[in-house]
């Protein structure tokens, strides 16, 4: 079972700042939602908040309609939240991932069995007679999340569930947690600063910058369609670039044709664009042009540094010879690739590229 979240008119002060001003956000019954944003941006509290941890100063947050301070601790016990670090009693990994079944009245004939379910799940079955706080941090990550859904909770907070992990060990417990969640109706709100996870995870993704909801809406939507820059940032674009919407709609970088048109005024723009969406030509085609300052292997692309009108970051595929330092080029944007954002204050309005 799930749970239907509603938050209005939220907001929230810390240290006499407003850290938090969300209007209204619905996350549906068994609905995904990842709220992304950068350091500090009122992700946890966000969360501390809808867990009922602390009451918001003001604004209402409600679940299936009722507050937490009106639902008691029947409410509270639908909620399950996995915060950034992992709270683990110093007791048996099996004894933690228990704890909250007793608390729920389980009986404990089932319990040892839920929680070794819970485990196995997560697998880290093998620990289940360790000491929760002699593990490693990826371990306890694992244990603290084996807990949160051996309850089965309707509702499920998940506080940068892999921060601290390695890349590689990031990807097997994201693979995980999604197996761990596949059937289920949970209702799963969760915070992180990475666009990946948060593209794998959610169903509808929440840019928070500052305390305040720049967009909100599927994976796919903010990944093409960012509103501004810094949710194009946010979302994972290199390369964030001053342009200028011409007359006939062609968008230049330092006046040179950057391969991008957009509809709409002429003005200042911002041309937001991934590394793969940076092709470079033969200094004399059309294009920026730029001048090679860098080639290093990446991960399945060269990483190209350009030096020009603004600086660029191109991935080049790793089976593509690379240019050399120094190499003069022309560099053009992927309309696919890219969006073109309206400056603040000017007369353009958001759209994607042709
Ligand atoms: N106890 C506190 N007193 C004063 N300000 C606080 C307190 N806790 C957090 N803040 C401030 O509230 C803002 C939001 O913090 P929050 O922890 O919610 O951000 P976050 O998005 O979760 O960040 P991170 O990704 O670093 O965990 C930050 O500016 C932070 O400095």
């Amino acid at each position: 079972m799930g749970a239907e979240l509603s938050v209005r008119g939220l907001r929230h002060v810390r240290g006499g700042r407003v850290v938090l001003d969300v209007g209204a956000v619905d996350v549906a019954d068994g609905a995904r939602l990842c709220v992304l944003g950068p350091n500090g941006a009122g992700k946890t509290t966000l969360l501390r908040l809808v867990a009922a941890v602390e009451p918001p100063r003001q604004g209402r947050i409600t679940i299936d309609g009722i507050s937490p301070r009106d639902g008691g601790v029947a409410l509270r016990r639908r909620v399950a939240y996995v915060t950034q670090r992992p709270a683990l009693l110093s007791t048996s990994v099996l004894r933690n991932v228990e704890l909250p079944l007793r608390w729920r009245k389980m009986p404990k004939g089932r319990r040892g069995a839920v929680a070794a379910a819970a485990l196995e799940r997560l697998r880290v079955a093998h620990l289940a007679d360790r000491p929760a706080t002699a593990l490693s941090g990826g371990e306890q990550q694992r244990v603290s999340l084996a807990r949160a859904l051996a309850v089965d909770p309707d509702v499920l907070l998940l506080d940068e569930p892999a921060a601290g992990l390695d890349a590689q060990s990031r990807t097997a417990f994201l693979a995980d947690l999604g197996r761990a969640l596949a059937g289920r109706a949970t209702t799963v709100v969760h915070v992180s600063h990475r666009p990946e996870e948060a593209m794998l995870l959610a169903d509808q993704v929440m840019a928070l910058l500052d305390g305040r909801v720049h967009q909100i809406g599927p994976p796919e939507v903010l990944t093409r369609r960012p509103v501004d820059a810094s949710v194009a940032a946010l979302v994972g674009y290199d390369n964030l670039v001053d342009a200028y919407v011409e007359a006939d709609g062609a968008v230049t970088v330092g006046g040179a044709p950057s391969g991008l048109t957009r509809h709409g005024p002429a003005g200042p723009a911002t041309a937001a664009v991934f590394g793969n969406g940076v092709r470079l030509a033969p200094a004399d085609g059309p294009g920026i042009p730029m001048r090679v300052a860098q080639v290093a292997p990446g991960p399945g692309h060269w990483t190209v540094a350009l030096e020009g009108a603004a600086p660029l970051l191109a991935k080049v595929p790793l089976d593509h010879p690379p240019p050399a330092p120094g190499d003069r080029v022309a560099a053009a944007f992927a309309p696919d690739l890219s969006a073109v954002l309206p400056k603040p204050g000017a007369p353009t309005r958001p759209d994607t590229p042709r």
